[in-house]
């Protein structure tokens, strides 16, 4: 049984080394993946085998922190298919972008670090009661439980007036979030505009669970200042004496099996570049199979086993063995990008891109921080993708028009904007979620509008937290087993997401040219000065919205099944029994927030949910 990497569970590469059976099997090591099997391992108790599609890579690409993008640059390191082409983005595809090593997403993320505001989780507990264990108060405990918090030092916190709480985090978790030694010094300028903003609140990091203009910090292990991600966090250091843990790289799970009673029995697995299922091999689980490959590919999973919507799977020539009709609905994702970019003139600070060692940078900034960081691990190299920016309500971001774009939502049929034929448990899932997101559009506990700052020039990243568009991810009738999912965002489906897109582009000016900012001599560079009515703007959205900045959630939702729900507020997926999901596709709508904090949170909470029903 080979294993040539020290002091972590057993790797086994080739599928004969596999067991007959474990208690648990986890497909996908990821993100949830890993930290699941980290906490159902530890005991000693059970055993358990992980199923990773990637291999295990530890190269500088994966470890590097600087810019926060290095992930990116060696494609083995991550799936990248396109995206069905999206009618009303002018029939752009773009690129789906999920992890595919070891690591998951946590491996190439952008390392960026903050909860969603209390009202996200208290809405998702609400679909089911007023009691739910999945409300802020429920997973606050698991925030904890994920996160090892680690303060800026006292110069950098007093420099750029950043501020933190260190109640609403934890020191015991081997995943950490750190702040670099550094920031660019425009970041201050950026952060004390939004004091000029009616409205905008400063509240700490992102602990407490409010919306405002705050620092967060990045998933950095700030000793050897490296990406923290789930493999270092829960999985490198697990000493080879969990003999009950084998985790098997470079192999893929075609699908789950069940028994009879509908107990899911097994699953089948072949090498990843396989191209048919000659020699695909059966492993079997004794208590649960844990479904945690991520939102595009767990719904994939769950209806080449049988388990979606019968029409899809019929048209496969599937064996139905539940009619779900949720499975690989309530697609969202963060749509990006969408706002006015501003060029700064006469900038005298040093920009972002100065640093890049891509051929374009300047060569004595990039000779300087490399020596710096050499030295001592600090400076502008510490920096992953930022750690500052505001998460702000939509009435802080339209006062005049939030209302009536509420009510022009709230209005709308559940059923006029989803794709044509969804089932009535879809569309009143939908409906659920309509009123609860007419709500978080009115109110100043919730954010909508994101800003993350750089420090540089242009600027202007701009995210939308909340679509309202409801996207899909079903598996390619014609080659279930060996093509990517037919991935369709359905971006700007919903007509009101466009009303809302506009509003902030007009926001994004005013924070440009009306405030202190306007001292730095901004000039709209895209979509321009000119583009000043509302088809302008939408004729620009349409060009540029990129409908993914990689957060890609709901697609197993935790919701009831009368409302298209997939999992139950036990992680256990509806019509069978021994298997659950616990990964982002759980989410039954995006937090305000980028989603790995949170997915860390889910994974230590459904890690707890299974061993209390083992
Ligand atoms: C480029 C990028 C940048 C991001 N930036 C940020 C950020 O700055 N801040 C933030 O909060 N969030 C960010 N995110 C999002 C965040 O990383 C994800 O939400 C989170 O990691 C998702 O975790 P997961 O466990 O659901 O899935 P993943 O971590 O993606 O894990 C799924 C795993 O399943 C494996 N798998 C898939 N199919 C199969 C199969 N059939 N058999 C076996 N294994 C399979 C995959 O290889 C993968 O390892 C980013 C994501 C990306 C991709």
């Amino acid at each position: 049984r080979g294993t040539s990497f020290p002091a972590h569970s057993a790797i086994l590469t080739r599928g004969a080394d596999v067991d007959a059976e474990y208690d648990y099997i986890i497909v996908g090591g990821g993100t949830a993946g890993l930290t699941v099997a980290d906490r159902l391992t530890e005991n000693g108790r059970y055993s358990v085998l992980v199923i990773e599609y990637g291999p295990f890579k530890n190269d500088s690409s994966i470890t590097t922190v600087a810019f926060g993008f290095q992930g990116l640059l060696d494609v083995t390191n991550y799936f990248n298919f396109p995206s069905q082409p999206q009618v009303n983005l002018n029939n752009r595809s773009i690129g789906v972008i999920v992890g595919g090593v070891l690591g998951g997403s946590s491996a190439i993320n952008g390392m960026q670090v903050m909860r969603g505001q209390k009202e996200d989780y208290d809405r998702w507990g609400s679909y089911f009661s007023a009691r739910s264990p999945w409300s802020w108060d429920g997973l606050l405990p698991y925030f904890k439980k994920a996160w090892h918090f680690h303060p800026p030092t006292a110069q950098l916190a007093r420099d750029f007036d950043i501020k933190y709480d260190a109640r609403y985090w934890g020191t015991t978790s081997n995943i950490h979030a750190s702040f670099p030694t550094y920031q660019y010094p425009f970041l201050k300028e950026e952060m004390a505009a939004f004091k000029e903003i009616p409205g905008v609140e400063f509240p700490p990091d992102s602990g407490a669970g409010r919306p405002g203009a705050f620092w967060w910090p990045a998933s950095v292990d700030p000793g050897p200042v490296l990406r923290s991600f789930s493999r270092p966090g829960h999985w490198d250091g697990i000493s080879s004496t969990r003999r009950n843990y084998h985790t098997i790289t470079e192999h893929k799970v075609l699908k789950v099996l069940f028994d009879r009673t509908k107990r899911a029995t097994s699953v089948v697995y072949v090498p990843s570049n396989a191209t048919s299922q000659a020699g695909a091999r059966t492993v079997k689980a004794r208590k649960e199979i844990i479904l945690s490959a991520g939102t595009i590919h767990t719904p994939q999973i769950l209806q080449r086993s049988g388990v979606g919507p019968k029409s899809l799977l019929r048209g496969a020539g599937i064996d139905v063995i539940v009619d779900l009709p949720g499975v690989g609905s309530n697609f969202q994702d963060h749509a990006f990008s969408v706002g006015a970019t501003f060029q700064l003139n006469n900038f005298p600070f040093p920009k972002v891109e100065d640093l890049y060692p891509f051929g374009t940078g300047n060569a004595t900034l990039i000779a300087a921080a490399e020596a710096q960081f050499a030295l001592n691990r600090t400076g502008p190299l510490s920096v992953a993708s930022g750690n500052a920016g505001a998460f702000l309500p939509f009435p802080v971001i339209a006062p005049t028009t939030y209302r009536a774009i509420a009510d022009r939502y709230e209005a709308q049929s559940a059923a006029a904007y989803l794709p044509a034929g969804s089932d009535p448990t879809v569309i009143a899932g939908y409906a659920a979620q309509k009123k609860a997101l007419a709500k978080l559009l009115r109110s100043r506990d919730a954010s909508v509008y994101n800003f993350f700052a750089r420090g540089t020039t242009p600027e202007s990243s701009i995210v939308h937290l909340h679509p309202l568009s409801r996207g899909t991810v079903l598996f390619n009738v014609s080659d279930p087993f060996f093509s990517e999912p037919l991935v369709d965002y359905r971006a700007l489906s919903n007509p009101a997401d466009l009303d809302i897109l506009v509003e902030f582009t007009k926001f994004t000016r005013k924070y440009w040219l009306e405030t202190r900012l306007r001292n730095w001599a901004p000039e709209e560079v895209i979509p321009g000065a000119n583009a000043t009515t509302p088809a302008a703007i939408i004729a620009y959205i349409k060009e540029n919205l990129n409908p993914s900045v990689f957060h890609p959630i709901g697609t197993s939702a935790m919701m009831p099944l009368s409302l298209g729900g997939v999992v139950d507020e036990t992680l256990q997926v509806y019509g069978v029994k021994g298997l659950s999901v616990v990964d982002a596709s759980v989410m039954p709508e995006l937090p305000g927030a980028y989603t790995q904090q949170t997915t860390y949170a889910i994974a230590e909470k459904g890690a707890d949910l299974i061993k209390a029903r083992s």
